[in-house]
C-alpha cells in the first residue's frame, strides 16, 4: 500500500531513523515512492515467513475469535498476551531486560479492542468491541503494540480499577477510566451528537434553546477533559522512541496535549471518518481549536485523498495557514497530511472459510435460503449507514419486480451502537417500523422478504453469511471507509457475488471499479441496481469480483499500519532537517542588550505584515476601508520614542508608494523609502528618487488591464498601481481561489503583455507584483545608507543594525547586504561595498540591471507621470557619492562587530534572515521593549 495524494508524489529524501529497525535495508531508496515500493516488497517477503511466527504466537489458521463473547488465551491477532500489568515510568527505571526488537507502538483510541462488563467486585468479562477501527487494528502485527483506551465500563472504585487494569494488561491494553458523566458529555454528547454527524455531513444539532448552547459548551469542556485524561495515561506509559498513534475524532485534542508533555514524542493522528468540506467544518463553534490541536501531530492521516484535501483546505481557509503538497505549514512547522486507505486482514477471512464451524454455518444458511437469492446488509445501526434508504430501495424493487418477491431475501444485520444517544434510539424505532411495514406488505405465512437482526454476529457466522451472499448492499450516506464491503469481497472467492456500494463510502474509491456504485439517496437508482445485480451474467460478476478481490488481498490492515508508522518515522527526520533551515527565533533579550550598548544604531523596518495588524484568516477583516495598510496602533508610541533618539536612525523600507508611507509615518522623525527604495525622504524633508530617468514603464497599462480583469473576477482582491510597480493582492480573498487565479494571471502575463518586456514578476504568498527590472530592497539599501550617512553627517560608524521585514523573496537581498559573507551572486553594488568584515563603504556605482532572461538591459525609458514638482525634487537629489559620504578616508560606515546585526524575517519560514519573528505581534512587542 502506498500513501496517496499529499505526500506520495514528493521526491524528498527519506532518512532512516536511528533505531528504526523494522526497515534496515542497506540500500537507501532515493525517493519516498521508491522507499514505499521497497518496503512493500519487504513486507511481502516477510509475509512468507509469517506462518511460523504466527504458529509461535498461537495465531494460526485465522481462527481468532472476533466477535467471540469471551477472550481466551491467544484468541486474536494484534493483541498479544503479556504476563504483567503494563509498567509505569517508575517501574520502568528498574527494568533492565532486553528491549523488544519490534518498534513500540502505542495505539490510542477511544475504545479498546475489548469492552469490559463487570461481573463482581474484582472480576470482569471481556468482549471484543465491534466496529471497523477495531477490526482493522487487530490485523496489525508488525509492532510491539499496546492499546490505550476506554473499556466501555464505568469503574469508579480503586479495587475495580486495579482488577480491570490487570485483566486488560494480559491483552496489552491499558485502560483510561472515564466516569459516567464524562462518557455522557464527551462520548455521547460531543463525539457522537456533534462531531460524528457533522463529519458525515448531517449538520450540527439545531439550537432552539439557550440551554442547548450551554450543553454544547459543557460537552466541549468534557471533550477536552477526556482528551487530557488520555494524554495523562499515554504520558505515563510512554518510552523514548515510541510511536504514539492517536485515532479518530474522539481524540482531536490529544496531539496537542501530548506535545505539551513532550514535544519530541512522535505523534500521528488518523481519522476514520470522512473529513467534510471546509464549509461544513466552518460551522463548528470550536473549529479553530480542533484544527490547531490536530496540527500539533507530526503526521495526520485520512482514508482518502478527498478527506485530506478538505482538511488542508480547512486549515488554509479557517486558520489562514499555508497548504502545501505535503501538508500544512505554520511558521515553518509542517504537519504532514496524507491519505492512507485502510484495509482488512484478508487472510483471516479467507482462511476462516475453510474452518469446519464456518462450513457448517454456510451449509445451514444455504439450506435455509435454498430457493432464494440472498442479499446482505451488515451495519452498525447508525444514521450514516443509510439503513432506512436501503430498505426503502428494496421495497421499491419488490414493488416493481413482482416475479422476484418470493425469490429474494434481504438479511440485514443492524448492530446496536451508541444506544444512549437519542438520535440512535429514534433510528432504531424508524427502522423497525419500516421493516415491519414491508414484511407485512410482501410477506407470506411462511416467509418474509426482510430478516432484520438487532444484534452482532459471531465472527464465524459473519464469514459464512458473507460467503453465501449473492448481493451485498452497502448504502452508507457517508462512511469513512466501510470495511464490511472489504470483508464481503474477501469471502466471495467461490460465489463471486455482486457488491452494491455507496459512492459516499471511502471504499468507493478503492472498490468502485468492481462494485455497482450508487447514490444511496436515489432510491430509484438503488432499486434498479438491485435488479441489475441479481441478474448480472456470470462473466461480468467474475470480472468485477477479481478486480476487487485483488485489491482487498493486497491492501491489508497490516500494510496500512506499517505504512503509516513508517511515514511517521520519516516525517520526524524530515522535520528535523527542515527545522534546521528555518531561522531561529530572535533572541529578544540579546537584541535589546546589544541595542542599549551601542551608540549609532540603524533600524530598517518593512511595513506590510511587519508593522501592520494581522489579517483575519476568514477574511472578516478585509473591509474596503482596511485594504490599505495601516500602522499597528500599538506601535505609535514606541516608534515615536525610538525615532526621537538621536543615536537611532529608523528607515521604513516598503514596497508601498509614497502616499501610503506619508499617511502613516509623517509624524515620526525617520526615513521613508517608498517603492522598494526608489523614493526616499527624511520625514522633515521632501521626497527624492533614484529612479533612472529612462526607466521603461511602457508595460504598465497592459499589465494593469490584466490585473483589472482578475480583480473583477476575484472577490475581495484588489490591485495597487505604484510608480515603479503594480501589485495584485488577494490576501482578503478566498485563498484557494486566489491561488488558482494567480496561476491563471501569471499565464496571461507571460503569454501577453510582459512576454518581451524587461521587468520582474515577483510572487508573494498572496500577491503578484510586476516591477521594473532590477528594483529590490537590497539594491536600494546602499543608496539609502549613503544618503543617510551623508545627510546626518555621521562621524561614527553604525555599530548596530536591526532589519525586520516580511519581505518578498526577491527583496531578501536586503538581509544579505549586511552579512560579512558575500551573497552567492553578488550584485555589482554589493561587490563594491562589502569587504572581509561587515564593514561598508557606500558607493554610487552605476545601476546595471538584468532582464528576466539574464541579459544586461540598460535601456530605461522615461518614467511615467511624475509631476513637475516631483521632477524638481528628484533632479535636486543625486545618488550619494562615495567621496562625499565616507566617514574618513578609508574608514567603514558599518562596524557591526560580527554579532551586532539582527536581521529578522516576520512569519516566513525559509529566509536568509538570521532570525525569525513569528507574527507582527512579536514585532510590536520587540519595538515596545526597545523603546522601554
Ligand atoms: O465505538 P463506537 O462508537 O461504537 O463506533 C464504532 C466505530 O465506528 C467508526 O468506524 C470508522 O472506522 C472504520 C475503520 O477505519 C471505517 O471503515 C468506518 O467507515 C468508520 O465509520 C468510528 O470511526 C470508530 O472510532 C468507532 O470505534
Ligand atoms: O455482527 C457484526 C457486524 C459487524 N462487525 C464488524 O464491524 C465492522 C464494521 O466496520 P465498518 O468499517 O464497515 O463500519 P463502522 O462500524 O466502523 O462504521 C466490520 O469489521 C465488521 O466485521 C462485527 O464484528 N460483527
Amino acid at each position: 500500500m502506498s500513501s496517496v495524494g499529499f505526500i506520495s508524489l514528493s521526491n524528498r529524501k527519506a532518512k532512516r531513523m536511528p533505531g528504526n529497525n523494522y526497515n534496515c535495508s542497506p540500500l537507501t531508496p532515493r525517493s519516498r515512492l521508491e522507499r514505499l515500493l521497497r518496503e512493500r516488497e519487504l513486507r511481502k517477503s516477510f509475509k512468507h515467513i509469517q506462518p511460523t511466527e504466527e504458529a509461535r504466537d498461537g495465531n494460526k489458521d485465522g481462527e481468532q475469535s472476533f466477535g467471540d463473547s469471551c477472550i481466551g488465551d491467544n484468541e486474536f491477532s494484534g493483541i498479544h498476551k503479556e504476563e504483567e500489568v503494563p509498567e509505569t515510568n517508575a517501574d520502568r527505571s528498574q527494568r533492565q531486560d532486553e528491549r523488544p526488537s519490534k518498534q513500540r507502538l502505542l495505539v490510542v483510541a477511544n475504545r479498546l479492542p475489548v469492552s469490559a462488563v463487570r461481573e463482581s467486585v474484582e472480576s470482569f468479562h471481556l468482549k471484543i468491541s465491534v466496529g471497523g477501527l477495531v477490526s482493522a487494528l487487530l490485523g496489525v502485527k508488525e509492532f510491539d503494540t499496546r492499546w490505550i483506551g476506554w473499556a466501555g465500563v464505568n469503574v469508579p472504585d480503586d479495587i475495580g480499577q486495579r482488577a480491570l487494569t490487570k485483566a486488560l494488561a494480559e491483552m496489552r491494553c491499558i485502560p483510561v477510566f472515564l466516569d459516567e458523566e464524562i462518557v455522557n458529555q464527551y462520548y455521547n454528547g460531543y463525539c457522537n451528537n456533534i462531531l460524528w454527524p457533522l463529519f458525515h455531513y448531517l449538520g450540527l444539532p439545531q439550537e432552539d434553546r439557550l440551554a442547548t448552547t450551554r450543553t454544547f459548551q459543557s460537552q466541549f469542556d468534557a471533550y477536552k477533559k477526556a482528551n487530557q485524561m488520555f494524554a495523562d495515561v499515554v504520558n505515563e506509559h510512554y518510552e523514548e522512541g515510541d510511536v504514539v498513534w492517536c485515532h479518530d475524532y474522539h481524540l482531536m485534542f490529544l496531539p496537542k496535549y501530548l506535545k505539551k508533555y513532550n514535544d519530541k514524542m512522535k505523534v500521528g493522528w488518523f481519522l476514520h471518518t470522512p473529513f467534510p468540506s471546509s464549509e461544513i467544518h466552518r460551522t463548528l463553534p470550536s473549529r479553530t481549536d480542533l484544527l490547531r490541536s490536530v496540527l500539533a501531530a507530526d503526521l495526520v492521516g485520512f482514508h482518502t485523498y478527498d478527506y485530506a484535501r478538505h482538511f488542508v483546505s480547512a486549515c488554509t481557509r479557517i486558520l489562514g495557514l499555508e497548504g502545501t503538497p505535503d501538508g500544512v505549514e505554520d511558521q515553518g512547522k509542517l504537519t504532514r497530511v496524507a491519505a492512507f486507505p485502510i484495509g482488512i486482514d484478508s487472510d483471516r477471512f479467507i482462511q476462516a472459510l475453510e474452518l469446519p464451524e464456518v462450513q457448517d454455518h454456510m451449509k445451514e444458511l444455504k439450506e435455509r435460503f435454498a430457493d432464494r437469492k440472498v442479499m446482505l446488509g451488515v451495519d452498525r445501526l447508525d444514521m450514516i449507514k443509510g439503513i432506512p434508504q436501503k430498505i426503502l430501495a428494496f421495497e421499491k424493487f419488490l414493488e416493481e419486480n413482482s416475479h422476484w418477491r418470493d425469490k429474494v431475501v434481504l438479511l440485514q444485520i443492524a448492530v446496536p451502537t451508541r444506544t444512549d444517544v437519542p438520535e440512535y434510539q429514534k433510528l432504531t424505532c424508524q427502522v423497525h417500523e419500516i421493516v415491519g411495514r414491508i414484511n407485512g406488505r410482501f410477506g407470506t405465512l411462511t416467509a418474509v422478504p426482510i430478516h432484520h437482526l438487532d444484534r452482532s454476529l459471531e465472527f464465524h457466522e459473519l464469514c459464512a453469511l458473507y460467503a453465501v451472499t449473492d448481493v451485498a448492499l452497502v448504502t452508507s450516506l457517508r462512511d469513512g471507509m466501510n470495511l464490511v464491503s472489504y470483508e464481503f469481497v474477501a469471502c466471495q472467492a467461490s460465489k463471486k457475488g455482486v457488491l452494491i456500494l455507496s459512492e459516499f463510502a471511502g471504499a468507493a474509491q478503492s472498490l468502485g471499479a468492481g462494485a455497482i456504485l450508487v447514490n444511496p439517496w436515489n432510491i430509484t437508482e438503488v432499486a434498479a441496481s438491485i435488479g441489475y445485480a441479481l441478474e448480472m451474467p456470470a462473466d461480468e460478476r467474475e470480472k468485477r469480483h477479481q478486480f476487487n478481490f485483488k485489491h482487498v488481498k493486497t491492501h491489508t490492515s497490516q500494510e496500512w499500519a506499517a505504512t503509516f508508522v513508517s511515514e511517521l518515522n520519516d516525517t520526524i527526520v524530515e522535520a528535523q532537517l527542515r527545522t534546521r533551515q528555518v531561522p531561529p527565533l530572535l533572541p529578544n533579550k540579546v537584541a535589546i542588550d546589544c541595542y542599549s550598548k551601542s551608540n549609532n544604531r540603524l533600524i530598517i523596518l518593512g511595513f506590510n505584515s511587519t508593522l501592520t495588524e494581522a489579517v483575519d484568516a476568514l477574511g472578516r477583516g478585509g473591509q474596503i476601508k482596511e485594504l490599505e495598510p495601516k500602522l499597528h496602533p500599538n506601535l505609535i508610541e514606541p516608534l515615536k520614542k525610538l525615532s526621537d533618539d538621536p543615536q537611532t536612525t529608523i528607515v521604513v523600507l516598503s514596497g508601498s508608494d509614497r502616499a501610503v508611507l506619508d499617511k502613516n509615518f509623517s509624524e515620526f522623525n525617520m526615513w521613508l523609502a517608498a517603492e522598494n527604495g526608489m523614493f526616499l525622504r527624511r520625514t522633515s524633508s521632501e521626497w527624492m528618487t533614484t529612479m533612472p530617468e529612462n526607466l521603461n514603464m511602457d508595460w504598465v497599462d497592459s499589465v494593469k488591464h490584466v490585473f483589472e480583469y482578475f480583480t473583477e473576477r476575484t472577490p475581495r482582491s484588489h490591485f495597487e498601481l505604484r510608480e515603479t510597480s503594480i501589485v495584485w493582492n488577494y490576501k482578503y480573498a478566498d485563498v484557494e481561489f486566489g491561488r488558482i487565479q494567480a496561476r491563471d494571471l501569471l499565464q496571461h502575463l507571460w503569454t501577453g503583455p510582459i512576454s518581451n518586456a524587461s521587468l520582474d514578476v515577483v510572487q508573494g504568498s498572496r500577491s503578484v507584483e510586476v516591477r521594473a527590472v532590477g528594483v529590490s530592497k537590497g539594491a536600494a539599501i546602499d543608496r539609502i545608507l549613503g544618503e543617510i550617512v551623508h545627510n546626518k553627517g555621521m562621524k561614527e560608524p553604525i555599530d548596530y543594525v536591526l532589519c525586520i521585514g516580511h519581505f518578498l523573496a526577491k527583496d531578501e537581498d536586503v538581509y544579505k547586504f549586511f552579512e560579512p559573507e558575500l551573497p552567492s551572486e553578488p550584485t555589482p553594488v554589493a561587490r563594491a561595498m562589502l569587504s572581509k568584515s561587515n564593514s561598508y563603504r557606500p558607493s554610487s556605482l552605476p545601476k546595471i540591471t538584468t532582464t528576466k532572461t539574464g541579459s544586461k538591459a540598460p535601456k530605461y525609458k522615461k518614467q511615467r507621470s511624475l509631476s513637475n514638482i516631483e521632477r524638481r525634487e528628484i533632479d535636486q537629489w543625486k545618488p550619494p557619492c562615495r567621496d562625499r559620504i565616507s566617514l574618513n578616508e578609508g574608514s567603514s560606515v558599518l562596524d557591526l562587530k560580527g554579532d551586532n546585526y539582527f536581521s529578522c524575517v516576520v512569519g516566513r519560514k525559509r529566509s536568509s534572515a538570521r532570525y525569525l519573528l513569528k507574527t507582527s505581534d512579536d514585532v510590536v512587542n520587540l519595538i515596545n521593549d526597545l523603546a522601554e
